[in-house]
């Protein structure tokens, strides 16, 4: 068996059309959604991320606002930037882009962003309102690999789903959107305690690979007709490397590229949630 590919590349330029059009009825409105990032430090791959980022949203039409900050800089720096787009009328929505220096405290960061402003879903208000199923804006990644598996026409719903990794931008939030009654999947969020991982990827109809290291689930450990979903990113010899070995090809049913999968569709979907709040405040206006 050679696995059809769920194109994120494709599917996240369809995405961006459908946005494309919402955000000229915006425009009509007078509303220019912006989105603002936070980028911390010279780490490369951070700044490829953001610079993709800020290209999609001229491709949309959406405004975007660079905030840069040294891998040196003091947490109340890091606090002056964050305060300062919270309270920017052009900033829509904004993220801070991880990971940051080490001396810098990820959830303290994330904490001071406006929940409202929060375009990542990271917000621990919209952590908790995930887990009390409340309207909330959802993390990127996780939305994107639901968004991807549907508009490929495969049903989450009674699915058995294995989750390989437990992050907080992947693997946490994904256990708690795929539980939720619209997609009514079953998931095992397996991890580094986990004592006997292939027994779970077995049984799984859908694994999405998210632990960050390299060429970990092998053809033989998922079953025959399995769909398998990469998100790792890990560098290798200078080249990016999922957590896919590449012989699931020949055994899954369905497996998303390595670039060309989750990522772009993790960019779709930053994007949508920006619209998505410039929409919620126009309708707020009444
Ligand atoms: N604040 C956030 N930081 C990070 C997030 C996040 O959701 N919010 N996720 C990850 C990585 N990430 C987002 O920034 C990300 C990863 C990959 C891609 C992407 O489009 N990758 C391309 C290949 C890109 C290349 O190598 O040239 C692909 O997979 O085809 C976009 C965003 C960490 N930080």
């Amino acid at each position: 068996m050679t696995a059809q590919k769920l194109d994120g590349v494709a599917t996240a330029a369809a995405i961006k059309a459908e946005l494309t059009a919402r955000v000229e009825v915006l425009r009509g409105q007078g509303v220019v959604p912006g989105l603002a990032t936070v980028l911390v430090g010279d780490d490369p791959a951070s700044q490829n991320y953001v610079r993709m980022k800020h290209r999609d949203c001229q491709q949309v039409g959406i405004a975007s606002i660079q905030v840069e900050l040294p891998a040196d800089a003091t947490a109340a720096q890091v606090e002056e930037a964050i305060r300062g787009l919270n309270e920017d009328p052009a900033c829509t929505g904004y993220i801070v882009q991880l990971p940051i220096p080490k001396h810098l405290d990820e959830n303290w960061a994330l904490s001071l962003i406006d929940p409202d402003k929060d375009a990542d879903g990271l917000h621990p208000i919209n952590l908790g309102r995930l887990v009390l199923n409340e309207p909330a804006t959802l993390p990127c990644t996780p939305r994107g690999i639901v968004e991807l598996v549907r508009r490929h026409g495969i049903d989450w719903r009674g699915a058995e789903v294995v989750v390989v990794g437990r992050g907080i931008t992947v693997g946490r939030p994904l256990g708690l959107i795929l539980t939720r009654r619209s997609e009514n999947a079953t998931v095992t969020l397996c991890h580094t305690g986990t004592r006997d991982l292939t027994d779970h990827t077995r049984r799984a109809d859908i694994v999405v690979a998210a632990a960050g290291v390299p060429g970990m689930v092998t053809a033989s450990m998922i079953r025959e007709g399995a769909v398998c979903i990469d998100v790792g990113v890990s560098r290798v010899d200078g080249k990016t490397v999922g957590d896919l070995a590449l012989d699931v090809w020949d055994k899954a049913a369905w497996v998303t590229p390595n670039p060309g999968g989750v990522g772009p569709m993790t960019r779709a979907m930053l994007l949508s949630n920006v619209v998505d709040r410039a929409e919620a405040l126009v309708a707020s206006r009444g």
